[in-house]
Parts: structure tokens; sequence; C-alpha cells
């Protein structure tokens, strides 16, 4: 008995364990020591010179150069110094995957390592240095760097307070910034917290009572536990960094009320606005564009804004001062090195499209929608073909959708299928190519989706799939990102688009089938449960059942004969196997100068599939 019991609580540690390792994933870097004396391997100090020279202190550096980082991008070595030295509030705008995240954050970090030296340690000495020794293992594991056992009954010093907040619109980024500041952090006392929904909120409320220095989270999360009043988040007001990435996001009207409650609450006492230093980014932070007409004049007015007049609202909202704009964005508003091409098409043919791209170009992919509904009904459509995508979408549990970006880090050809939940911020090494499904609503929609490939000086490719009805859309991308030439029409070779198209319309017949059998299915079985409880035979209803049972193997005929078609067909080859999507917009025809207002008429007719 004793024996049993143990077992079971040693299974349930094993899936509590597991469990936690990816829902809090330990950041991939090393290990965290406490000292940059406690370096084992030589290291070449002239390393750090391109770092410290702009002012980034040694323990900061190190970790950096350890990475492989270089040198400071160009927002980097623009931003750091002004923030460090002049401790200025930062304005940053660059391109999407050009550093912005180490541009506010390590200038988070010195100004916090400061505070820390200046700041007395606690009355029994306790500096917060021996730490993770008593921590649980799964506690590690939740991203709080160097935590000291604390309780709430200790009196909080300033050695343990909450100095910097980072405020990001999605979880995913949250978790990528927690990491990348983990790493920055390797050799500072400095620690650091995610705080977002969809977890556990009494994991997170015992996050907390390790006192980090720097939190990360999303607005409703740290706006629920401020309001619930989570006692180390009761010093919010009083934090001396402000970092709110992806801004221009975070400030639309009816988006994240919860982040302007944060502000009025952290901006209520003047005097302690005044000590604060804040950093405000994103890549289209300076992007402007002429609202549509069909907008009320006064709606347009608003929209309608100068980048003066954009920046100044944020200044104002955010109360910043002693601001410097460092906008290092390209005309184009995309990153330098992405490639952009289109599919002109009509909103039948997506589908094959579609196909056609992810079958031909086995390379990492990033697939946007703009609903939840077309990226469940893709999802299907595209495992019924046997190129079962990672679905990512605000729908799904937080667990699932973790591991499903984590899935798709590893997987070469794997595709990641989103709503916008992606579009913004998340760093995936090796994303070849991004495909909208969709065209986005907006310039900043298509500039932050464009920007999850073609990161870090990286090559990339961004494809639009555009029917009729979203040419308007199209139209305004192009116009508000300033383009003189239409985008390149990406290169199909018809043989085997013609091949996709044959699949795909047994594929849509296989997942139409495979609905009907599911909700036959659950229909049959509601009434062999119902009549099993209620101890009852009802001669309709018995009827009824065996006219399902001859529909259900009907059914399951069809679908199997469609299945085998299918097989038949997928051992064919489609095309040419074609190394890379980016490659093939290299063999283009020379593009075409925009011409408005006829811009579409007729050299982007859509392209008709025999
Ligand atoms: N100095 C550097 N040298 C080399 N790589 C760097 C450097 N700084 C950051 N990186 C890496 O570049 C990648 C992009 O950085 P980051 O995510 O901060 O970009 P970003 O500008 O915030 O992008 P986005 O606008 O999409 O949010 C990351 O993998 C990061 O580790």
């Amino acid at each position: 008995m004793h024996l049993c019991v143990n077992v079971a609580e040693c299974f349930r540690a094993l899936n509590k364990i597991m469990f936690f390792s990816f829902v809090f994933r330990k950041p991939k870097i090393s290990p965290q020591v406490s000292s940059i004396d406690e370096k084992t391997e030589p290291f070449d100090n002239s390393a750090l010179l391109p770092w410290t020279n702009i002012c980034v202190p040694e323990e900061l550096s190190r970790p950096l150069v350890e990475m492989g980082f270089e040198s400071p991008t160009e927002i980097q070595r623009l931003c750091i110094p002004a923030a460090i030295k002049g401790r200025r509030d930062i304005l940053g705008a660059a391109e999407t995957g050009s550093g912005k995240t180490l541009a506010f954050g390590l200038p988070m970090i010195y100004g916090i390592m400061k505070n820390l030296e200046k700041d007395v340690p606690n009355s029994d000495g306790d500096d917060g240095s021996e730490f993770e020794s008593d921590l649980e293992d799964n506690e590690k594991d939740l991203g709080c760097v160097k935590v000291s056992n604390l309780g709430l009954d200790r009196p909080q010093g300033d050695q343990n307070r909450l100095y910097g907040l980072v405020v990001t619109p999605t979880r995913e980024l949250a978790i990528q910034i927690r990491d990348h500041i983990y790493a920055a952090v390797k050799y500072t006392p400095v620690k650091v917290a995610v705080i977002v929904g969809g977890m556990s909120i009494d994991k997170q409320q015992r996050l907390l009572r390790k006192r980090p220095h720097i939190v990360i989270g999303t607005p409703g999360r740290l706006w629920e536990l401020i309001s619930t009043g989570d006692q180390h988040l009761a010093n919010v007001r009083q934090i001396k960094f402000l970092a709110i990435d992806e801004t221009d996001r975070m400030i639309e009207r009816d988006h994240y009320p919860e982040l302007r409650s944060l502000l009025e609450c952290i901006n209520a006492d003047e005097s302690l606005v005044a000590q604060r230093q804040n950093f405000v980014f994103s890549a289209t932070l300076t992007l402007t564009h002429d609202a549509p007409k069909y907008l009320k004049k006064r709606r347009r007015k608003m929209k309608n804004l100068t980048v003066e007049q954009k920046l100044q609202n944020l200044i104002d909202l955010v109360g910043m001062k002693n601001y410097k704009i460092v906008d290092v964005t390209q005309k184009s508003g995309v990153a330098q090195k992405l490639k952009e091409a289109k599919i002109s098409c009509t909103f039948e043919e997506k589908d094959f499209y579609l196909f056609y791209l992810l079958s031909l170009y086995r390379e990492r992919t990033l697939v946007f929608c703009n609903s939840i509904s077309a990226v469940r009904r893709l999802a299907s459509l595209l495992t019924a073909l046997g190129r079962p995508p990672l679905p990512l979408h605000a729908n799904m549990q937080q667990r699932q959708r973790l591991k499903n970006l984590d899935k798709f880090k590893t997987s070469d050809d794997g595709i990641l299928l989103a709503t916008d939940v992606a579009a913004r911020g998340l760093d995936i090494p090796a994303v070849k190519n991004v495909i909208h499904y969709q065209v986005p609503r907006t310039s900043e929609g298509y500039v932050h989706r464009s920007g999850r490939t073609a990161r870090a000086e990286k090559d990339g490719l961004t494809i639009l799939l555009v029917e009729p009805a979203e040419l308007k859309f199209y139209t305004r991308i192009c116009l508000t990102l300033k383009r003189e030439k239409d985008l390149t029409e990406f290169p199909i070779d018809m043989q085997a688009l013609a091949n996709v198209k044959e699949r795909v319309k047994l594929g849509r017949e296989i997942d139409s089938l495979a609905l009907r059998l599911k909700k036959q299915r659950s229909e049959t079985g509601w009434l062999d449960k119902a009549a099993e409880e209620m101890d009852i035979i009802i001669d309709d209803e018995l009827r009824d059942r065996e006219m399902d049972q001859d529909q259900i193997a009907s059914i399951r005929r069809a679908l199997n004969t469609k299945k085998r078609q299918l097989e038949k067909l997928s051992a064919k080859s489609i095309g040419r196997p074609t190394a890379s999507a980016a490659a093939t917009v290299e063999t283009k025809k020379p593009i075409v100068k925009i011409a408005k207002p006829k811009f579409f008429k007729k050299k982007n007719q859509p392209t008709k599939v025999k």
C-alpha cells in the first residue's frame, strides 16, 4: 500500500515536472552563474569592446559575445548609450528582427544593476545572491532567475523590489522576451519573471513572491494581479523602468484596456513618473497612413495622424520626458533582406495555391489567416492532404500554443498556421517563408507578419495571396508603404498547379466526409448513451439509429475510396522539386510600375486554373 502511494506520488511529480518543462520552459541559454569571476574558460576581453564602447558593462557584454552577438545592431548602437549615459527615455523604431528587445533590455538591466549597487542590502546582509539551491525544480523552470527563498514575512528591501516592467501584447512574446533578458542577466544579480494569462495564477503569485526585479507580462494578467493586491506588484507605481513593446498595437483604441488602466495607475503620482525611464518600441512606430475614405470624417481625422502627432500621443500617454526618438526604419517599412511577392487568384483558388507552395517548397513556413475559423478549416484540409500544420490561435489552450510553437521551431519543413496572435515580435529561427493566405487588413499587419522571416540579416520571402475582394486592402498596403512598383507575381508552374488542384479537391471531399462521419458518430453515440442510461428501447429511436448505422457505413466506404485515390495521387510527384521559394522569385519578370488607380485592373487579373 505504502509502495503504491509512493509510486503514485512519483508519477504525479513526474507529470508535474513534464508539464512545467514546456509550459514554463527553461531558457535555452546555459545555466545562470552568480558572478563573472566564476567564468571557467579564458576569455578575450577585446571581444567585448564593441559593446563596452556603447556603455554596456562587462557583465552584460560577456553573455552577448558568448551568444555570438559580435557587435550591436544599429538600433542598439543608437539607443543604448543615450539610455544608459544620458538616462533618456527612448522611442525606438527599427525594422523587424533588428534587435529591439536588447535595445531596451540592456539599459533596463544596467539601470537595475546600478540601483542594486546603490541600495543598501537587507539588515541580515542577504543581498539575494544565494539562490537556486533552495528552490523546487519546477520553480527554477519558471524563469525567476537566481531568486532567494524569501517569504512574505520578510521585509521588502530595495534589493528585492520591483524595478522594471515590460509589457507585451502576446503571451508567447512575453516568454520570448523573458528568455532574451534571462540570457543577458547571466552575470548579474538581476532577477526576471514572466506573468501571462492562460496559466495558473497561483503559480504566478508564488513566482512574484520570489521578488523578481523585472516582470515581463501581458496587460490582462498583470492588471489582474495588480488589482487583486499582489504584494510585489503593489510597488508598481515606483517602478524605475517601463518598456512597452509593440507599443503602437498596445495603445490602439479598444485593444488592451488593461494597459490604459495600468498607465493611469503608474502615472498618478507626478514625482514618481519623473523618476521613471520609459522605452517605447515597435517596427511600425513611425508608420502612418491615410485613413480609408469610407470612415466618417471624425474617425478619419483621428486616424490621419502625422508621425509627429502619433509619437506625441504616445509620449503623452506613457508619460515620457527628456526623450530621444530613434527611427531607423527602411523606406519600404519591411526588413532589408525580405523578398516580397504576390499571387493574384480567386477566392476558390487560394487553397490550390497554398498547397502548391507548401508542397513544392518544403521549408519552414508561417501561414497567416485573418480568422480563427480560417485557421481551423485549413488545418483540417492540410491534414487530410497529408501536410499537417501546427495551428496557433487565441482560442487554443496556452499549453498547446506553446507546444506547437516549440514543435515548429524544431521542424525544418514545419508549417505554423496562425492568426495575428503570431504576427508580432516572435523570433523563430530560420523561418524561410511567410504566406498571407488572406491579405492583412492593415499595413502594420503586413509589416509584422512578414517580419517573422528575414530576421537578423537573414534572407526570407513573403507571399500575399490576393483575391479580387482583397485588392483594396492590398492597394492600401502598397500605398502606405510607399511602393512605387507592384509586387512581383510569384512564378507558378501550371502543370504542377493542375496536379495540386486534383489533390486539393479530393482533400476537400475527404475532409467533408470525415466531418460528416464525426457528426453522425456523435449523434448516434448520444442516442445510444441516452437509451442505455434510461434502460429503455424506443422503436422509432432504434429505427433511426439503424438508419444512422447504414449511413455511417456508406460514408466510411466513400471516405476510404477517396483516401485510396488520394494515396495513389500522392505517390506521384507534383512537379519539379525546387530548393527554395525565395530563389524562384529571383527568376521573376521585370516588375510593373504601379499605376494608381487602375493599379490591378489588367496586369493582375487572377490567374485561371485549368
Ligand atoms: N547585436 C546582435 N547581434 C546579432 N544578433 C542579435 C543582436 N541583437 C539581437 N540579436 C538577435 O536578433 C534576433 C531578433 O531580435 P529581436 O527579437 O529583439 O528583434 P526585434 O527588432 O524586436 O523584432 P520585432 O520587431 O519582430 O519584434 C534575435 O534572435 C536576437 O537574439
